[in-house]
């Protein structure tokens, strides 16, 4: 993960996103989304349903023309870029649903071939076929026809085929949907691999608060058109506006309070002190899922601080009677 990595030269951008904008008919879905990724990086795309990371990610890769902005991919512009830029490049789209007659070698060693000649003195393209079967868990499968593979190892065979070529960036939309907790844990360990020894630079999409958490070095947050977040998991939750929860019992009735600032404990000293019904009590750090939900709640309350990013301060403490 990113917090054991030295930081990356500056100057070893691997994408460069500025203003993008993009419109559909008369629907305004980015309206200016920048952010850089730089190699070896695992950046984590998160946003609602909707909120138009497909769409960022179509772009980036060249499937879709945006209508306004900058993008350097590999130090070329996506809408002009040709077959070497494509070859240095790796795509796990949402589903694949093609190639069902195909057997898992076969079909890996054929796409493996196109990768050949875009081998460098850097990069030898493309993976050993047999090698990337058992990075991603398909040895055993090799010979099985791919209409017969469970889903999980159907993403598995997607996410093979998103890098036999031995890409410098792979792009991951929505890439461990449907897998079972061992399958996630392996493809966790895959990119933690891709972007440590391979210096790969990963910009995937999820909804898995639990997933970007773990494989994440950056979590870009896109909601509203914009990136309203852009951090760390720790950097996010830090400048959460509540830092933590405390919430107990007392005379019958729950009650919640959300420290904004500094230690609870001092909190719970005094509350306990001057309260010696008080039982039930926790203290519950924010989660990462807590700061996405403040960020999507901001968001979508339209503030005017959304673009700068998540806000410094919150909202002030008070104590609230709760339903237990
Ligand atoms: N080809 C298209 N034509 C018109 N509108 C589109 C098109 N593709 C996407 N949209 C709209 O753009 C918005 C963003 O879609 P997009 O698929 O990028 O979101 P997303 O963040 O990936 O969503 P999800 O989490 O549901 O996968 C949605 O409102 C969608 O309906």
């Amino acid at each position: 993960m990113g917090a054991q990595k030295a930081p990356p030269p500056s100057g070893d951008v691997a994408l460069d996103v500025r203003d993008l904008r993009m419109r559909y008919g008369t629907k305004d879905v980015l309206t200016g989304v920048s952010f850089t990724a730089h190699r070896g990086e695992v950046l984590a795309l998160l946003g609602p349903n909707g909120a138009g990371k497909t769409t960022t990610i179509e772009i980036l890769e060249g499937f879709r023309m945006r209508s306004a902005g900058e993008i350097s991919v590999l130090g070329e512009d996506p809408a002009h870029a040709g077959e070497a830029w494509r070859a240095r490049l790796g795509v796990v789209l949402q589903s694949w649903r093609d190639h069902s007659r195909w057997r898992v070698r076969e079909l890996l060693g054929y796409l493996a071939r196109f990768y050949a000649p875009y081998a460098t003195a850097d990069v030898v393209r493309p993976w050993d076929v047999d090698e990337l079967m058992d990075v991603v868990g398909l040895t055993e499968h090799a010979r099985a026809k791919v209409q017969t593979l469970s889903g999980g190892q159907r993403r598995r065979l997607d996410v093979a085929i998103g890098i036999v070529g031995r890409p410098e960036l792979v792009f991951l939309d929505e890439p461990t949907a449907g897998f079972d907790p061992h399958a996630r844990r392996e493809f966790h360990d895959l990119v933690h691999r891709l972007a440590d020894f391979e210096n790969t630079t990963v910009l995937l999409t999820t909804h898995d608060l639990d997933e970007a958490e773990k494989l994440a070095d950056r979590i870009l947050v896109l909601d509203g058109g914009t990136i309203v977040a852009n951090g760390s998991a720790d950097q996010l939750a830090r400048e959460l506006t509540t830092q933590a929860e405390v919430r107990w019992t007392s005379d019958g009735r729950r009650h919640v309070h959300a420290v904004t600032e500094g230690d609870p404990t001092r909190f719970v000293r005094e509350l306990v002190t001057n309260d010696l019904g008080v039982t039930e009590l926790e203290v519950r750090r924010a989660s990462l899922e807590d700061t996405y939900m403040s960020l999507v709640h901001r968001a979508e309350a339209d503030q005017p601080d959304r673009s700068a990013g998540p806000a410094l301060t919150g909202p002030s403490e008070q104590t609230e009677e709760v339903q237990s």
